[in-house]
């Protein structure tokens, strides 16, 4: 039997805003629902993570399938240790990045078997796939000019890397779009936003009232994490929303990529 909570999880490049998103949906999903929402990240979204993290983003060099592992084993002890639990007491679990970004950057990118990439983190986390996922999609380029801070490992792994990496989320999303929502991340945080909550409701089959998020939403340059940190659970009507949702949607300029 599946678990009561909904897991969804935020995939695309480095720099496309999936933190940004993920932040402002974890807390209107908070609102809307009433349910725990438990916002996470890979790697490094518990202690033993960010261990992982600092060693496969800021250590030494390594070859592919050392990075591949170091990526999956990652992802055992989050799932295990934090996003199954908060599924089985109903929560809704929102990652920065899943198992996808491993198909997408180790084989895509670095060029290992799909196949494989994909069979050792579903070997790690016994198949739990998120409900829904997000792809932001945006050029290399354009994210890369986004990050301010000193770029990590992966982040320097040249143009033709991250074009395979981008080709990779987009093939896997088109192949899967019952799970994949597709959106063109040069739109602004807001009209993205906007975009976001009314497809993950129709999807999750929540009944929400949406506010027009882009006069809510000011763009910040603050992605909920910072790097000594691990998952945060949110407490439900913090924060970043009106108290009193001021009306239906009227759509947005965010489009399907
Ligand atoms: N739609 C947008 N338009 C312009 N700037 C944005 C947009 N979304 C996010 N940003 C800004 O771009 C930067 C990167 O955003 P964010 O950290 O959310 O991206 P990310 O995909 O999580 O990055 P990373 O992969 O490096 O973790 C931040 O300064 C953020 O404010
Ligand atoms: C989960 C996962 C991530 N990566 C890469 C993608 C990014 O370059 C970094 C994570 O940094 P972020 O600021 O948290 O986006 O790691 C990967 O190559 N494989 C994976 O499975």
């Amino acid at each position: 039997m599946s678990a009561p909570g909904y897991f969804i999880s935020f995939e695309g490049g480095d720099g496309v805003g999936k933190s940004t998103q993920a932040r402002l949906l974890g807390q209107w999903l908070g609102e809307l629902t009433g349910r725990e929402v438990v916002l996470t990240r890979e790697p490094g979204g518990t202690e033993l993570g960010k261990e992982l993290r600092a060693a496969v983003l800021h250590g030494q060099d390594m070859d592919p399938r050392t990075e591949a592992l170091i990526y999956a084993a990652d992802r055992a002890h989050h799932v295990a240790s934090l996003v199954r639990p908060a599924l089985e007491r109903g929560a809704i679990v929102v990652t920065d990045r899943y198992l996808d970004s491993s198909v997408a950057y180790q084989s895509g990118g670095r060029e290992l078997g799909a196949d494989e990439v994909e069979l050792i983190s579903r070997w790690a986390v016994q198949d739990l796939m998120p409900d829904v996922t997000i792809l932001l999609d945006l050029d290399p380029a354009a994210a890369a000019a986004r990050i301010r801070r000193q770029h990590d490992r992966l982040e320097r792994a040249g143009a033709e890397f991250h074009r395979r990496t981008r080709e990779a989320f987009l093939a896997r999303a088109a192949a899967d779009p019952e799970r994949w929502i597709v959106l063109d991340a040069s739109a602004t945080i807001g009209d993205l936003q906007a975009q976001i909550r009314v497809d993950v409701a129709a999807r999750l089959e929540l009944t929400p009232v949406v506010e027009e998020a882009e006069d809510t939403v000011a763009a910040d340059s603050d992605d909920g994490f910072d790097d000594t940190d691990s998952a945060i659970g949110y407490t439900p009507g913090v924060g970043l929303l009106p108290e009193t949702p001021t009306g239906p949607a009227t759509g947005s300029g965010a489009t399907r990529a």
